[in-house]
């Protein structure tokens, strides 16, 4: 079956039926392909945390959905102290995952359209309409977004991927991957080398596997040997996703940062696929929280114990890349090129 037609069940979608979240269970990928239901705000940030929802818009899209869910499941009837409910439940999702911005994007948009409310029932159906208008936006904004990045591909290249960027960190199609897939699509000859991302392999498990399902050309690498292939001139280009950008950085997975230090020594194009939610300009890098995890993420590999017990890790699950790094930032509203304030400005309007 051809991409285009394959229609898989979303990511993440409202089941307006049981009005609660069902979800691709990320953590049993490759080897299980399980849709979970979520129907509580403490359920969807349990499922953020340990990363069976992950990715950048599908987290914006997942806080959408958690004040969707914190709204049919509250039992108050009165406005002002519903509406003081779904904030209090909003703080909660946002203090899951600090460093992308999506996730604080997608419940203040929610919580914007149901202040407009006069009553409980009327919040309550905003909530639902707001997350699915979130959800249904996303696969839209991944295509245009695609559709602007594929003239960036030679018509024969090989591509260096890092973590994963694709439907699985949507709604479906993706960012990074989804310009692969634009460019695919669009007749052009694309390999792709993809970095495995230690440590919750998000490269390995999730992009190889949706790459294969596609019958994209995938070849699975160490993060350490991405260096070594782009000084053996094996790579074209390096292409990743986002998950907050600043005044000055690109905030993504641990490794970034080194891919794109190494694309700059060795002249090769560094560009960043991200939607315009994505952008945080008012701020810069120095403001943000970066994430770090469990020690045991990088201390065991399943069962096996990978470093003595009495042994510090520091496990940040992202990193910051300077502008000055990034060739280009493929969005949905076009390609944006140094020198970045102004296309920033242009953001801004976009978003006002
Ligand atoms: C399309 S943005 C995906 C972005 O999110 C990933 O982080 P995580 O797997 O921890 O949610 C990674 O930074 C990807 O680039």
């Amino acid at each position: 079956m051809s991409m285009s037609e394959r229609r898989e069940p979303y990511t993440i979608a409202w089941d307006a039926e049981s009005e609660c979240i069902i979800y691709i269970d990320q953590t049993l990928l490759p080897g299980r392909y399980e849709l979970m239901r979520c129907t509580t705000v403490d359920d969807l940030a349990r499922a953020i945390r340990r990363l069976e929802i992950r990715g950048a818009p599908a987290l914006g899209i997942a806080g959408a959905m958690g004040m969707a869910l914190a709204a049919v499941r509250s039992t108050e009837g009165d406005l002002g102290r519903f509406l003081d409910d779904l904030r209090r439940a909003g703080d909660f999702l946002k203090s899951t995952r600090p460093t992308a911005v999506n996730l604080s994007w997608g419940i203040d948009r929610v919580l914007a359209k149901v202040s407009m409310a006069r009553t409980v029932a009327e919040a309550k159906a905003l909530a639902v309409a707001e997350a699915n208008a979130v959800a249904e936006e996303d696969e839209l904004t991944c295509r245009r977004l695609g559709g602007f990045g594929k003239d960036l591909f030679p018509d024969d290249c090989t591509v260096l991927t890092h973590c994963n960027a694709g439907a699985l960190a949507c709604r479906c199609w993706g960012t990074a991957l989804g310009v692969i897939r634009s460019a695919v699509a669009a007749g052009k000859n694309v390999r792709v080398f993809a970095c495995e991302t230690r440590p919750l392999n998000q490269g390995s498990r999730l992009t190889c596997w949706e790459l294969a399902r596609d019958g994209i050309d995938v070849t699975l690498i160490p993060d350490s040997s991405a260096a070594y292939l782009m000084r053996k001139g094996k790579i074209d280009l390096v292409i990743v996703g986002a998950d907050r950008i600043t005044k000055d950085a690109v905030f993504n997975k641990i490794g970034t940062y080194m891919h794109a230090v190494a694309a700059h020594h060795h002249k090769i194009p560094f560009y960043v696929a991200a939607p315009v939610s994505t952008f945080d300009l008012a701020r810069v890098e120095s403001e943000i929280t970066v994430e770090e995890r469990d020690r045991a993420e990088l201390a065991y590999c399943g069962d096996r114990q990978l470093v003595p017990d009495d042994v510090r890790v520091l496990n940040y699950a992202f990193d910051a890349t300077p502008l000055d790094l990034v060739d280009a930032i493929i969005t949905e509203i076009g390609v944006l090129r140094p020198p970045y304030a102004k296309s920033f400005q242009f953001i801004e309007t976009t978003r006002s």
